[in-house]
């Protein structure tokens, strides 16, 4: 294992992997469009997205099980197109473990190294190492079948690390185990990634899965990467209507500008963030997250004038849900545009159907959006 152990702390460096201008086509229909991404050496990527995104094909182009259309793979700098998957130097892990089920847990992670000819002392050196990683030791002379899916994945995990790949591809590897499992084994993962300084690419659907594992990750739609960035930058900064959309919940609010710091809705002036280039009554949107909202009683709004800097809007609540460590209040403004304001149940929200609500945002927490289809704002668009 030595080989692939680095400092923890190093940082993730140099593109290890670049794809670029990577197309899939089955017959005229683009399942992968027109992707370019650079992948940093030792980074943990996941591509996410909704089912028929595109996401598994372009792991399996850089796996070697599908061939691109066009576009070119890159590994430091050599193509991969024309090269074999078992000589590309990367695992992989699959949602279903496939496991030989007649094997012991130690067969089952010394086949790659049977099969590359590995003298024996070497091969149980390194089965050993994994064991230990992946702490089956203990289990290590039992069938798959006398496991759980837990531990049969994490067999599947060792396997795919015993010969060093340089790139581990996981394809919704935690897809069959239950909730608890599943964060469990997110969390070895992680760590085992910090462990290894291995570059590893994830697929995921799930957006709390990706958050947890990920330093960046790739969101696709429609074969394409619409956003690119670590959690934290896409949530609180989503690049476009979608990403917004799709990561987390979002209020979208449309307007109309009025120069580059202001903007009408629904008759009312509201300040938006400084944005260069807006025509007088062109259609921006605004996406304002329900935790980054706040509403208020009239009394309450009332007795705290409102900030500079800070917008208000008037509203009816529609509903309001006790969540255990959050609430939620679903409101309508006088317009009819619905939105939802979320809040910390530690913070007390009194209100009830049917009373009028101020609610109110700070300019800066407030995207604005030129460009969107109304496709966009439907959290489950993005398939094909
Ligand atoms: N062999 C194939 N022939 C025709 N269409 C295909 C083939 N493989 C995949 N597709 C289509 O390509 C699109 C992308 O599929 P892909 O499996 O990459 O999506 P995904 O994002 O990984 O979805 P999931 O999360 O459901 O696995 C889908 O619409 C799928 O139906």
């Amino acid at each position: 294992m030595s080989a692939v152990i680095q400092d923890a702390a190093q940082t993730p460096g140099q593109p290890l992997v670049s794809l670029r201008n990577l197309n899939k086509f089955y017959g005229e229909f683009a399942a992968v469009d027109n992707i370019s991404l650079d992948i940093k050496d030792g980074e943990f990527l996941t591509f996410l997205g909704s089912s028929g995104s595109g996401k598994s094909t372009t792991l399996s182009m850089l796996a070697g099980f599908e061939t691109p259309s066009s576009g070119e793979i890159l590994v430091s700098g050599q193509s991969l197109v024309n090269v074999p998957p078992h000589k590309r130097d990367i695992g992989m892990v699959f949602q279903r473990y496939s496991l030989f089920p007649h094997l012991s847990v130690r067969d089952n992670i010394a086949f790659p190294l049977a099969i590359r000819k590995l003298a024996s002392a070497e091969r149980e050196k390194r089965v050993d190492a994994m064991l230990k990683l992946v702490q089956l030791e203990q289990f290590a002379h039992r069938r798959p079948s006398q496991l759980s899916g837990g531990q049969q994945q994490r067999v599947a995990i060792a396997r795919a690390l015993v010969y060093e790949p340089r790139i581990l591809l996981m394809d919704e590897p935690l897809g069959a185990l239950d909730k608890k499992l599943r964060e469990d084994l997110q969390d070895e993962l992680r760590q085992l990634h910090r462990r290894l300084g291995i570059t590893i690419v994830y697929v995921t659907h799930d957006q709390e899965e990706a958050m947890r594992l990920s330093q960046r990750i790739a969101i696709f739609s429609h074969g394409k990467i619409v956003g690119l960035g670590s959690g934290f930058d896409l949530y609180q900064n989503p690049p476009n209507a979608f990403v917004a959309s799709f990561l987390g919940n979002s209020n979208f609010l449309k307007l109309k500008a009025q120069g580059n710091a202001a903007a009408s809705f629904e008759g009312q002036s509201l300040s938006i963030r400084l944005t260069g280039g807006l025509r007088s009554e062109q259609d921006v949107l605004l996406m304002v997250r329900p935790e980054k909202a706040l509403a208020l009683s009239v009394e309450q709004a009332a007795g705290q004038p409102l900030a500079a800097g800070w917008n208000e809007v008037s509203a009816i609540v529609g509903e309001v849900l006790f969540l255990g460590e959050s609430q939620t209040c679903s409101v309508k403004t006088l317009g009819g545009t619905s939105m939802t304001v979320k809040a910390l149940s530690a913070a007390g929200m009194p209100l009830k159907a049917g009373d009028p609500v101020r609610v109110r945002w700070a300019t800066a927490d407030a995207c604005v959006y030129t460009e969107w289809a109304e496709s966009d704002l439907n959290k489950a668009a993005g398939a094909h």
